[in-house]
């Protein structure tokens, strides 16, 4: 008699088969972090001959772009590659700033991340949150705030403009609000151009601040934060996957390095202030 086997034991099985599958995965990251610390001790004294600083914020951008572009090859979100080269980052730097006599990773050098996190967090709470913003922003007239919103999208979306990426999208009325600093747009792709729009919006894309120049960075990606409810899009739905997925699709890469490297800080500014707001008890 052939006797089968039950589901609960089946999916146990299957359960404990992938349990040792990611074990391994993770000892092969713990190999890989020692391999790279070994490199990261040579950069160390390579640096102090050259008189060069510790931290160096190019090269870290480098390394998070690095990570983000092999990342959305493999459909890893941006916001999970950030928060491991975060790691890494900060791993490296205790590294080297560490006493060459002093243990790695040890209980001295923990405490003293966590007062500089704390120190760090306090000065990140003197950041008002941009909801607190919107009194300052009623004294600048509007007319300076839809130009300089304009300038900053055209700006951004230039090449994306010029290689006819935003062409699904031709001619039809999108709007973004800014939802905590109670300010909103409707733009519309005119040929080559992006122009503020007079009509009501067809589709809307609307979240935070932080969130939209999270997403304008690429520090996290439309899905996440569309899946997570941080971003909204109301209106024509059709419309409004078009818009997400471009942008999605928008070719990041083309954008000037300055210009993503001051997206990026500001970026990172901003959700690092609300992650601080934010472990207030
Ligand atoms: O490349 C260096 O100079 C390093 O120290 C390594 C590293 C990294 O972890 O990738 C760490 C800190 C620097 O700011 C830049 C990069």
């Amino acid at each position: 008699m052939v006797r089968s086997i039950s589901v609960p034991v089946l999916a146990r099985l299957a359960l404990g088969g992938a349990r040792v599958g990611i074990d391994r995965v993770d000892d092969a990251m713990i190999v890989l972090l020692a391999a790279r610390r070994r490199l990261v001790s040579a950069v160390g004294p390579a640096k102090r001959a050259t008189d060069a600083p510790l931290r160096d914020a190019g090269r870290e951008e480098r390394v998070h772009e690095r990570a983000r572009n092999l990342a959305a090859r493999l459909r890893v979100p941006a916001s999970s590659a950030d928060h491991l080269i975060d790691t890494l980052i900060t791993d490296a730097c205790m590294q080297q700033a560490m006493h060459p006599g002093a243990k790695a990773d040890g209980a001295g050098a923990s405490a003293n991340t966590h007062r500089q996190d704390q120190r760090r967090d306090r000065l990140l709470r003197l950041i008002p949150p941009p909801r607190r913003w919107r009194g300052a922003l009623s004294l600048v007239p509007r007319a300076v705030l839809d130009t300089f919103a304009e300038r900053a999208l055209s700006t951004t979306l230039a090449s994306s403009l010029q290689d006819d990426w935003l062409a699904p999208v031709q001619r039809r009325r999108v709007g973004i609000e800014v939802v905590d600093l109670g300010l909103s747009w409707v733009l519309e792709v005119d040929g080559e151009r992006l122009r503020r729009s007079r009509g009501p919006a067809e589709a809307m894309v609307r979240g935070s601040a932080t969130d939209l120049l999270l997403l304008t960075s690429r520090l996290e990606d439309a899905d996440t934060l569309f899946f997570q409810r941080r971003l909204m899009l109301t209106g024509d739905v059709e419309l409004g996957l078009t818009v997400r997925n471009l942008l999605d699709r928008l070719p990041w890469e083309t954008l000037p390095l300055g210009v993503r490297i001051a997206l990026h800080r500001a970026a990172r500014g901003l959700r690092a202030a609300r992650d601080a707001h934010a472990t207030v008890v």
